[in-house]
């Protein structure tokens, strides 16, 4: 016989009465975890586990929840464990409610402490300096391409990749009216402007694009003008209070950006083989005809797939050029470090800017 709402109500209380008992069981095992990794000087956070751990239990999943779904749960479950030890403290370009603050809770959970950066060269500083533990930065984006001062910052930069996070990227524009009427000018950042061209010059030719440093700054500061509107994410809209005058005025429906997850060596060694990974690097190679052709040669002869290859200008003024290059695998894969060693041997400049289990 079907059961009644007060016994369905006492059924869901005696499932989340064992569900807390077994989480609790779970963080005491991962505080036990985390005693060993201390006692024999590595480090506790360990990402490829974490995707294992995550895949594992989605190849498990009978439904109904859905893969999705055990990922979210998972990843905060995981998240509360290791804030146990000490929260992970995370910086990325702020205020609250930019994409890159978004991209830090999907790596991270939310059981982390914020450190909101004014630019990506702060981020970098914070990670660098020790006031964060990691930074977050976007590298890409499906519409626009690469994000240049990211790729710049990690030529240079002490800090290596640990991980990757993808994201849908919906623009909203945002404003104190819920309506298009009246709007003299529209803040945001270069690329979400950018990302947002072709909505813009048809719903609001007359209308002033201003640069401003972030989204979600832009949203700030349309809270303050009736006659400025900002582009942004629908958690900087009601983080400041605005209406979603018009939604997801991206041109293109499925904009998506990656972010790169960046420490020092020292805070996380660069993470295991968890079966899905990416090792991304940079090179320079001598300016002759062919050698970018001979650096492709080595990931052929030996099956690495590249999954990306992009070019930034050295700044020497000679026309030389960094490439930057992603291939799927693993350098405890003998074939990726064969590729690799053969690659490193032809090119002037050899950069691992890190090893990282695969984002979604
Ligand atoms: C508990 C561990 O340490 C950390 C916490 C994890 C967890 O809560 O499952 C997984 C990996 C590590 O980031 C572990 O390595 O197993």
């Amino acid at each position: 016989m079907a059961k009644n709402l007060g016994e369905l109500r006492t059924a869901i209380d005696a499932v989340d009465r064992e569900l807390l008992a077994l989480l609790n069981r779970r963080a005491a095992l991962a505080g036990q975890v985390g005693e060993l990794k201390r006692a024999e000087g590595s480090t506790v956070f360990r990402p490829e586990r974490e995707a294992q751990v995550i895949h594992g239990l989605q190849q498990a999943n009978p439904g109904p929840l859905k893969a999705g779904n055990v990922a979210t749960i998972w990843r905060e479950i995981m998240s509360a464990c290791r804030a146990l030890e000490a929260p992970q403290r995370v910086a990325y370009l702020g205020p609250a409610g930019t994409f890159s603050e978004q991209a830090a809770l999907h790596f991270f959970g939310s059981s982390i402490e914020h450190v909101p950066c004014v630019s990506f060269d702060e981020v970098f500083h914070a990670a660098a300096a020790g006031t964060a533990d990691f930074g977050v930065v976007p590298v890409e984006n499906s519409t626009e391409g690469v994000v240049t001062r990211s790729l710049d910052l990690l030529l240079q930069s002490p800090l290596h990749i640990v991980g990757e996070v993808s994201l849908l990227v919906r623009h909203h524009l945002l404003r104190l009216a819920p309506s298009l009427g009246g709007i003299e000018a529209v803040l945001a950042h270069p690329q979400a402007l950018a990302q947002c061209q072709g909505w813009l010059n048809k719903h609001l030719p007359g209308a002033e694009r201003r640069a401003v440093a972030s989204n979600a700054e832009g949203a700030r500061l349309a809270a303050g003008n009736p006659a400025w509107a900002g582009i942004a994410s629908e958690r900087a809209g009601s983080e400041f209070g605005l209406h979603l005058a018009a939604h997801a005025i991206q041109d293109d429906a499925f904009n998506r950006t990656r972010f790169a997850v960046v420490c020092l060596p020292q805070t996380l060694e660069a993470p295991r083989a968890s079966g899905r990974d990416c090792v991304s690097l940079v090179v320079s190679v001598p300016n002759r005809p062919g050698a970018v052709h001979d650096i492709l040669v080595p990931l052929k002869r030996h099956g690495v797939s590249m999954t990306r290859f992009e070019s930034r200008p050295a700044r020497s003024g000679q026309w030389e050029y960094f490439f930057y290059i992603d291939v799927q695998g693993h350098p405890s894969q003998p074939h990726v470090a064969a590729a690799l060693q053969d690659l490193q041997s032809l090119c002037a400049f050899y950069k691992v800017l890190g090893t990282y289990p695969a984002g979604e």
